[in-house]
């Protein structure tokens, strides 16, 4: 639930926290001084997903009470949302409620933007969306300049792009991100800046390569591959890996091989235990690499063991992680051959208990 007060006192207090949680957790590693980087106190979140509820004749946006499933508070704005949903929150409500094919059925509203102001709603409904619903979209995706999207069970029609593009600024040089449809994306753009700009300056100059798991839509993986030789990438969600192909062609980056493999799949693949076509048909020679470090950003679950002992054998390990515990666990499973140099707390979800944070470990 979000303080009835955004202020700036109240954040600090919990920043606080949040630090003196994760200096705990990495207390038994002998953890460096976190760097902590704050994040701006409304508007910060570039993606948000509503309930549509029905009271009477009327639909409004609604969010369950944290750990409810009945307890639902209606809301007109989110203020931890970017300004452009706030916008685009009552523009949308005008245009089901003038038109009856964009509200019937209707149960949910999903919001993506991007730091450069583009958008793209998402409307998902309980019966097909077809033809009809796609003429009264047309006209409100072109008067308000987004893309808009109707889902039904396994339906989809898009007017418009089903994706967004992101512009950032890493290191004076601007990076152009598609950012599909319900796949991943990091929630808040300006955190997500210094975090790539973060692992940028932990990776540094190198010579030799770069090998980065769970690469997403290659967020890091493009301004990181400026810094190294070669980058080879990898990612399991298919959506994620098309929007990374698209993003090297878009950046003309020409150094770095990506392939959908899931990181277990991955860890069997550099150990010799199977092949994988899906290298083959990428080119992807895997003994043509000469590592030096590998770049980790996986999910809430942390890394696998196996995917653990496979980062060991490199003497230098960037690793951003959406969960403090997984990732002490990570490190406790590679401590006995790294120490940890570097670490940084990222406030990307502020007035929550969620932290994100980023590790460097080097071989001892
Ligand atoms: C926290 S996100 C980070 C993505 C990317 N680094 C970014 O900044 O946008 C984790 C990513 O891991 C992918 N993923 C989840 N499980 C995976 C697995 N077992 N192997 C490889 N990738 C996985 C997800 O699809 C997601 O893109």
């Amino acid at each position: 639930m979000l303080p009835t007060e955004l202020t700036d006192t109240a954040y600090q207090a919990q920043l606080a926290h949040k630090k003196q949680r994760l200096s705990a957790l990495l207390a038994p590693f002998a953890a460096p001084e976190i760097q902590v980087f704050a994040s701006p106190l409304q508007h910060f979140r570039l993606r948000a997903e509503f309930r549509i509820w029905r009271e009477g004749d009327q639909r409004h946006y609604a969010m369950f009470a944290p750990g409810s499933k009945n307890d639902v508070i209606l809301l007109e704005q989110l203020p931890i949302a970017s300004e452009k949903i706030n916008q685009l929150m009552p523009q949308i409500k005008a245009a089901w409620q003038a038109n009856e094919k964009l509200s019937h059925k209707l149960f949910q509203a999903e919001f993506l933007t991007t730091l450069s102001g583009e958008a793209l709603v998402t409307l998902c409904y309980h019966c097909p969306v077809d033809n009809d619903w796609q003429a009264a979209a047309q006209p409100v995706a072109e008067q308000l300049g987004i893309s808009l999207i109707g889902r039904s069970r396994g339906k989809r029609l898009v007017v418009g792009q089903d994706y967004v593009t992101e512009q950032l600024t890493i290191n004076q040089r601007s990076f152009s991100y598609r950012q599909p449809e319900g796949s991943f994306t990091q929630p808040n753009g300006v955190m997500n800046q210094q975090m790539i700009s973060w692992a940028c300056k932990q990776l540094g100059q190198h010579e030799d390569d770069l090998l980065e798991l769970y690469c997403g839509n290659g967020n890091f993986t493009l301004p990181m591959s400026t810094q190294v030789r070669r980058v080879l990438a990898t990612e399991i969600s298919k959506t994620s890996v098309k929007a990374a192909m698209a993003n090297l062609t878009e950046n003309q980056i020409d150094n770095i091989q990506l392939a959908r493999l899931s990181a277990e799949e991955f860890t069997q693949a550099l150990t010799g235990v199977r092949e994988f076509r899906r290298l083959q048909e990428a080119n992807i020679e895997l003994g043509s690499y000469q590592f030096g470090t590998v770049f980790v950003d996986p999910p809430r679950a942390g890394m696998d063991s196996a995917t653990c002992e496979l980062i060991r054998q490199f003497p230098r390990i960037i690793y951003v992680s959406c969960n403090p515990e997984t990732l002490a666990n990570n490190i406790e499973q590679l401590s006995s051959t790294h120490r940890l140099a570097a670490s940084a707390l990222f406030d990307q979800f502020p007035w929550t208990e969620h932290i994100e944070s980023g590790v460097v470990l080097e071989r001892r």
